[in-house]
């Protein structure tokens, strides 16, 4: 550990002062309590724009399944978010839920058809896995049956479902903005923050590999 700050302190003065008090101020908003995944979703500036609002609000981790939809993140639209912000792909639906439930999350199936939780009532105490759905059909009936609650934004309108990265971003600022405001434990641990501190230096300085070489010698 002690070596790892060491080694950071030096990193840190390859950067401008303007990326390092950057990192200062995001690392310490970012949170793992909650994370977000989507299901299939095929237009790519879609999920582009649900990873810029997981890194507005501060979440750390976004999984994305591609069980049906073999689609990248547009990074014109994720504006640079796919630096910021940890992407875990799956092939496989089964694969995703299981990870995120060893992780300790519970399924948050976000859904305009079930009247079980709405947004305002939403318990922001336990790790939420927040589920995206498919443009068209919406969630699976897996992660439907997978479920450990079903959240609802409300409308009052004749439209039967708002877009998906509009709802995430609804959604997200209002748990996020509740979180913030609560005593509840939510921002990353000293580990995780050493931890993104070194991969987001890597991520910044082109010749990272040639500097920790020099440095080690
Ligand atoms: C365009 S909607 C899907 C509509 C689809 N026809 C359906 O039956 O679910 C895409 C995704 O946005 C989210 N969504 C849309 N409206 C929502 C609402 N009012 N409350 C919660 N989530 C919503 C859900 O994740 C949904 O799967």
């Amino acid at each position: 550990m002690k070596s790892d700050l060491k080694l950071l302190a030096y990193l840190e003065t390859f950067l401008t002062e303007n990326r390092i008090e950057r990192f200062n101020s995001v690392l310490p908003k970012r949170t793992k309590h909650f994370t977000v995944a989507t299901e299939d979703v095929y237009q790519l500036h879609n999920t582009s724009a649900v990873m810029r609002s997981c890194d507005v609000f501060g979440i750390q981790e976004l999984s994305i399944v591609e069980e049906v939809n073999s689609k990248s993140i547009d990074r014109e639209i994720a504006m640079g978010a796919q630096k910021w912000v940890d992407l875990n792909r799956y092939h496989s639906i089964t694969d995703c839920i299981s990870d995120i439930k060893a992780k300790g999350y519970q399924i948050v199936a976000t859904t305009p058809h079930i009247d079980d939780c709405e947004l305002i009532d939403f318990d922001i105490t336990k790790k939420s896995c927040f589920f995206f759905g498919r443009e068209s059909q919406g969630l699976s009936q897996q992660v439907l049956d997978e479920a450990d609650c079903f959240l609802k934004i409300p409308m009052v309108g004749f439209t039967e479902s708002l877009n998906i990265s509009v709802s995430a971003a609804i959604i997200l600022q209002h748990v996020t903005a509740q979180l913030r405001k609560s005593t509840i434990q939510w921002q990353l641990s000293e580990e995780e923050i050493i931890e993104k501190r070194f991969d987001w230096i890597k991520k910044t300085l082109k010749d990272y590999d040639a500097i920790v070489e020099r440095y080690q010698l």
